[in-house]
């Protein structure tokens, strides 16, 4: 782990921040953007610049919130190894694993441990997980999200391409529905997105039959085109927006391709307040189906790309804000499988692969269409990041955020060459196209993972991320604490920010309980952690006392450390009370400092500064050694008072 405080700088001419493109200097600490500055602050020689560039366009990284990994099982169609290096290439510092193509599919708390055991050593970008809905699976639900950490759930009203991975019926939803009231109204607010491929079967099939009995060619675009009208789209997007305006859950429609289903969508949201949202995906925004090659079956994902009208009210959409969310819905398999030498649209499996390429195809058709940059960064980040709970960490650059960018310039064209994508299957209808936009580097948590033309990057430090809801991120305002089970499972770095909370970042104690993992409980870490700290040395003492925050520092100082110790000082309240409190406090800080070698800690328990201020005095007539025993025995009182609020 690098040094604990140096602080990393990205200087830039032209940062998108807050809506603008402006010159900025980004400073990081610890992979979280810690402080935003005037372009042109002095930077100290201690500081590490990460990029300092006059040109290219610095943007928070993307995050795309639909991506078929397909591991653990079919690892031949995609892996998270290949898939995350292809995201890495192309800006793409998130990225959502859908519960489908992997094998087994997501639907259970144990097909969810077994992707998790598939991940490590193979992620270079962070990595959230999606559980899968099937007829009959409500009961796994409450357990992947509590215990199991996935950002939301995925299910098909429509056959998905995969037999173990059935469609549901009205009534399956309603179960899951229930559920997921549940979380958010008995598990302190713990529910996350579900999510639909909405089509219906009967349109499709009644189309189907009619094209076979004439028997139109598969081989035309047309034909495939045909057999899924917008009406399957439309019909199940009417039912997903009744049954989420009946629940009151959060609710996404995937792959929006029909733009008769925008009205509705848009009713929905504005006129009943309904909590759905939508998106769309690259192809729909840059392919049209009169352009579709004959046989070509390369197009082929389902549900389709439609007409060039089609595609111009999908845009209008999108300039309005209706669809606020643009993602790759990167679904790959192996070449047999899209039968190119048949060319048959009707047998070929369905699915794209574009994750590597999102933002030159999105910003070639944006730039056309004066579509601005800061909206795509928007759209490409924010928008999908907050969809899965993870707006505190992930989106565009905001202090408090993961530290994660893509350096790119949007001038520079290239003609896309298949054979150098860094996905496991590399046909792509993309080939051969023109594009606009050229990434340049990408920086994951304050790393540098990709730089254009250095193939020696190939670091593997992305992690799985778990819902904002549980995420401990020390600027988050609300945190709380994950399930024992899930915070034994989390990588080393999520686990030491959870245990932040509890005793603040103190690295000799929160090492040794990492190692001490998994807990049986909550009190069993405090206990554990009680005896580790009796255990240090008198400098590891001192180092682990002196994490907290000096009661009496300035408000805004404490909140920049902790925001735990923020609300438990009663910060709020410091510019109303009488300065000269303040003063005392700051004096008889100083004092117990000098005396003692290390900082006064007192479990303040809502009693208020000035009621502290006959303590410290006490206990300033008291010997060294049982002041040390003394202080970090508060501390685990305080720590015992937290895990009270945070669970
Ligand atoms: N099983 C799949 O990967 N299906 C995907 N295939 C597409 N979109 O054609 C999807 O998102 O529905
Ligand atoms: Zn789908
Ligand atoms: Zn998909």
């Amino acid at each position: 782990m690098e040094g604990e405080n140096k602080i990393k700088v990205i200087k830039g001419k032209k940062v998108v921040i807050n809506g603008e493109i402006r010159p900025a200097t980004i400073l990081i600490r610890n992979g979280i953007i810690i402080d935003i500055k005037e372009y042109s602050i002095e930077i100290k020689e201690e500081h590490e610049i990460l990029i300092d560039e006059n040109e290219l366009i610095i943007m928070g990284g993307l995050v795309d919130s639909h991506v078929h990994v397909n591991e653990p099982g079919r690892t031949e169609w995609e892996g998270f190894l290949s898939a995350t290096s292809a995201a890495a290439s192309g800006g793409v510092t998130t990225i959502i694993d859908m519960p489908l193509n992997s094998s087994p599919v997501t639907t259970t708390y144990d097909n969810l441990q077994s992707k998790i055991k598939s991940m490590p050593g193979k992620l270079r970008v962070d990595v959230g997980l999606l559980g899968g809905i099937i007829p009959g699976n409500a009961s796994e639900i409450s357990r992947m999200v509590l215990e199991g950490g996935v950002v939301g759930f995925k299910s098909f009203l429509v056959h998905s391409g995969i037999d173990e991975f059935p469609h549901v019926q009205e009534t399956d939803i309603q179960e899951a529905m229930d559920v997921m009231k549940q979380l958010r109204d008995e598990c302190g607010g713990r529910d996350v997105v579900m999510m639909f491929h909405a089509e219906t079967e009967e349109p499709i099939k009644e189309a189907t039959e009619r094209l076979e009995r004439e028997k139109a060619d598969p081989k035309l675009y047309d034909t495939f085109l045909q057999s899924r009208p917008r009406v399957s789209e439309n019909i199940a997007i009417d039912k997903v927006i009744e049954l989420c305006k009946k629940n009151q859950v959060r609710t996404h429609i995937v792959h929006l391709s029909s733009s008769d289903a925008i009205k509705s969508i848009n009713e929905a949201v504005h006129h009943d307040k309904v909590p759905i949202t939508a998106e769309t995906t690259y192809h729909y925004l840059y392919f049209v189906s009169e352009q579709v090659p004959y046989g070509n079956t390369l197009y082929k994902c389902c549900p389709p790309v439609r007409e060039g009208e089609n595609k111009d009210l999908l845009w209008k959409a999108v300039n309005e804000g209706t669809i606020k969310i643009i993602v790759s819905d990167h679904s790959p398999c192996t070449l047999d499988l899209k039968l190119i030498e048949q060319g048959d649209f009707m047998k070929a499996w369905g699915g794209i692969s574009s994750l590597q390429l999102g933002l030159p195809i999105i910003w070639t058709e944006a730039k056309k269409r004066g579509v601005s940059l800061v909206k795509l960064s928007e759209y490409m980040s924010d928008e999908p990041s907050r969809l899965v709970g993870l707006n505190d960490r992930k989106g565009s650059i905001k202090i408090g955020r993961d530290a994660d960018f893509v350096i790119w310039d949007p001038e520079e064209s290239f003609i896309v060459d298949q054979d150098l994508l860094m996905v496991k299957n590399k046909n792509s209808p993309y080939h051969g196209e023109k594009l606009h936009g050229v990434v340049h580097e990408t920086i994951l948590r304050g790393n540098k993972i990709f730089k254009r033309g250095d193939q020696s990057i190939s670091r593997i430090l992305g992690q799985r991320l778990i819902p904002t809801k549980i995420h401990t991120n020390s600027i988050y305002p609300n945190p709380t604490l994950p399930e024992i089970e899930l915070l034994n499972s989390l990588s080393k770095s999520s686990f030491i920010e959870c245990t932040n909370l509890l005793f603040e970042s103190a690295p000799p104690l929160a090492n040794e309980l990492y190692e001490k993992r998994p807990f049986s409980s909550y009190q069993q870490l405090i206990n554990d952690a009680d005896k580790i700290i009796k255990s240090l040395n008198p400098n590891d003492k001192i180092q682990v006392i002196n994490a907290h925050p000096r009661i009496g520092s300035s408000a805004a100082q404490v909140k920049k450390s902790s925001s735990i110790s923020y609300r438990e000082q009663n910060c709020d309240k410091d510019s109303s009370i009488d300065q000269s409190i303040l003063e005392t406090l700051k004096n008889l800080n100083n004092q117990y400092e000098s005396k003692f070698g290390f900082k006064f800690v007192e479990f303040v328990n809502g009693r208020s500064k000035s009621e502290i201020i006959p303590i410290i005095e006490q206990r300033l007539n008291n010997e060294k050694q049982s002041e040390l025993d003394k202080g970090l025995s508060e501390m685990i009182e305080i720590s015992k008072s937290r895990l009270l609020k945070l669970k």
